[in-house]
């Protein structure tokens, strides 16, 4: 179907936010009258612009306080009306919204309602103008999708319709069914708009905390299902007022919203876009650094070897077991020093999962191909992780480390250790952007938010993994961007033995993140222990958790630049990262950095 985007949902100017809406892919756009008051651009202008771009104009809006009053008030809001309805003609919309009243003039009265809703509808239809009113969830007194209906029923007037809006809609428990009860022709317009789930006045709620479809909590597409029933066939708009997006760069925030509306009319059946190709693994994590030696230092006290390297970039290859960390020293940048800068992920169809992240509008990255390279697909996350699609010892399928030249045999080859996951920090406003990238394009499934007290800020996390937890990657962002304790990122391994991990380590010359006394005491307190253990953990610095399924238990690495590795042992299926524990860690961690001056 086609796409549309109200103004309202992009940063910048009137101009820059169409150039954005056009350059990812929308068909129209709805125009918020503040978007036109404050452009230096005319009417006739905007409309050229538009049509430049490829935009249509679907929707004027909004148009408010205008049904359900005293004569006098009325006399006045029809005024409004044509002059609205003039600019209308020199922009070339079609359509306005009337959103229901919230004046406290309006009067509890559908019929007076119907018939000033008529009333305007006649002098909209002399300028070739439709009418669609949309119940606010707030309004004074119509304030459900199917009481504004009603209303638009009663009046019976061809230029009036009605404009669905799932927010109001869902954001009020209303139950979404009803809408079958409309004539498709007389939803003269949709809005998409999803929201988490909070318990808040439902107005503030609207303007700041709406998100795209599939970053929130509603059933947007059972919404969406509803309305195709009716045989609506106008466009899938999306009005999304939020914070976030009012200070982000329009063109990512853009794609990310069309990235929605292409999972969503996916999600729905009306499109059947590559199937996702879910990730069976993770081949590699790649740090790029300034500097070899500390990285390599750390790996080789954790018992990595260093069994190749790349035949024409300086590129090592380390590994425990079925763990493989590449340590790249050629891109590197030094403001950032040592981060995780790419991913290998283990693929049953690299081919087909670069093609699906290509439907969803993900960058595909140019092949970094030398002369006998193996094919590698490869797409940028919204975070500007390399996401590598490929394949480790699979029949039929090209080996990635076909570009590697051995140098040495894997020592411990077979000795349980493994990339358990993957944390990754988003730029503060790329949260649920990533989150949608991660389920919509790799197929991954999104676990439930968590917030972390760090001592300087709160964390926002949230994991998104397979079914058999073989591929986890923990999307976490910090308050203040500044924050390097905050927004440093981490590799967890996984080993059947975390104590003898964290010993032979510290034997080696690593240092464990020291953890307080206090922590102890307090596990003293909730759990039981066998004797010595733990003072076995409180001398290493290992942090304990458990849920319904089983034991965690992981200590820390000292950070290198912007990374720190975790050592861990999950027993029993425990399911969690040890959320419990990581506001211990990250005081830790700053007080470590106070300490040592970073
Ligand atoms: O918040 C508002 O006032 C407002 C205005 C127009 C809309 O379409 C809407 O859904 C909300
Ligand atoms: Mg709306």
């Amino acid at each position: 179907m086609r796409t549309s985007i109200a103004t309202v949902s992009l940063s910048g100017s009137l101009t820059e936010k169409l150039t954005a809406a056009s350059r990812a892919g929308f068909d129209g756009v709805e125009i918020f009258e503040n978007d036109l008051l404050a452009s230096p651009l005319t009417p006739e202008e905007i409309r050229a612009r538009c049509a430049d771009l490829g935009l249509t104009i679907d929707l004027y809006q909004p148009m408010r306080d205008v049904e359900a009053l005293p004569p006098q008030e009325f006399a006045r809001a029809l005024r409004r009306a044509r002059h609205k309805f003039e600019l209308m003609r020199r922009l070339g919309a079609g359509t306005v919204l009337v959103c229901s009243s919230v004046s406290p003039h309006a009067v509890d009265d559908d019929a007076l309602a119907a018939e000033q809703l008529g009333a305007l509808a006649d002098l909209a239809q002399e300028s070739g103008i439709r009418v669609a009113y949309e119940a606010l969830a707030w309004g004074r007194h119509v304030s459900t999708y199917d009481h504004a209906w009603r209303i638009v029923e009663a009046a019976g007037h061809p230029a009036l319709g009605t404009c669905l809006d799932s927010f109001h809609i869902l954001s009020r428990g209303s139950d979404p069914k009803g809408i079958e009860d409309i004539p498709g022709e007389k939803i003269f317009f949709l809005q998409l708009a999803d929201a988490p789930l909070l318990a808040m006045d439902v107005l503030q709620w609207s303007r700041h905390y709406r998100c795209f479809p599939g970053q929130g909590g509603f059933d947007v597409a059972g919404l969406l299902r509803h309305v195709l029933r009716t045989g609506y066939d106008g466009p899938l708009s999306l009005e999304v007022f939020n914070d976030v997006f009012r200070q982000s760069e329009a063109g990512p925030t853009a794609v990310d919203a069309q990235r929605s509306l292409r999972v969503l009319q996916e999600t729905v059946g009306l499109t059947a876009p590559p199937a996702p190709v879910v990730p069976s693994g993770f081949a590699f994590a790649e740090l790029v650094t300034p500097d070899a030696e500390p990285v390599a230092a750390l790996l080789a006290a954790l018992g990595f070897a260093r069994t190749a390297r790349h035949r024409g970039k300086p590129v090592d290859l380390w590994q425990r077991g079925e763990a493989r960390i590449l340590v790249n020293t050629g891109p590197a940048e030094r403001r950032d020093g040592t981060r995780l800068a790419a991913v290998g992920l283990e693929s049953p169809d690299p081919e087909g999962a670069a093609r699906r992240a290509e439907a969803l509008l993900a960058p595909v990255l140019p092949r970094r191909r030398g002369p006998g390279d193996a094919p590698l697909e490869a797409v940028a996350a919204p975070d500007g992780t390399e996401l590598f699609f490929c394949a480790t010892r699979r029949p039929g399928l090209p080996d990635w480390r076909a570009d590697f030249e051995d140098t040495a045999s894997a020592s411990d080859a077979d000795d349980g250790w493994r990339v358990d996951h993957l944390s990754l920090t988003q730029p503060w406003h790329q949260f649920d952007e990533a989150a949608l990238f991660h389920r919509s394009v790799l197929g991954l499934r999104p676990q439930e938010s968590v917030d972390v007290a760090d001592p300087y800020g709160l964390l926002r996390s949230r994991a998104v993994t397979n079914d058999d937890g073989s591929v986890r990657i923990v999307l976490t962002v910090g308050a203040a961007p500044t924050d390097d304790t905050a927004h440093a990122q981490h590799i967890a391994l996984a080993t059947d033995d975390v104590v003898a991990a964290a010993r032979r380590f510290r034997a080696a010359g690593g240092r464990l993140l020291p953890i307080p006394a206090n922590y102890y005491d307090d596990l003293a307190a909730r759990y039981e222990f066998a004797d010595g253990e733990l003072e076995t953990y409180r001398d290493l610095g290992i942090l304990y958790d458990r849920d319904d399924h089983g034991t965690f238990r992981h200590c820390y690495t000292r950070t290198v630049g912007r990374v720190f590795l975790e050592l861990l042992q999950r027993d029993g299926g425990y399911r969690g990262y040890g959320a419990a524990n990581a506001p211990v860690r990250l005081a830790a961690q700053h007080a470590v950095r106070g300490f040592t001056g970073g």
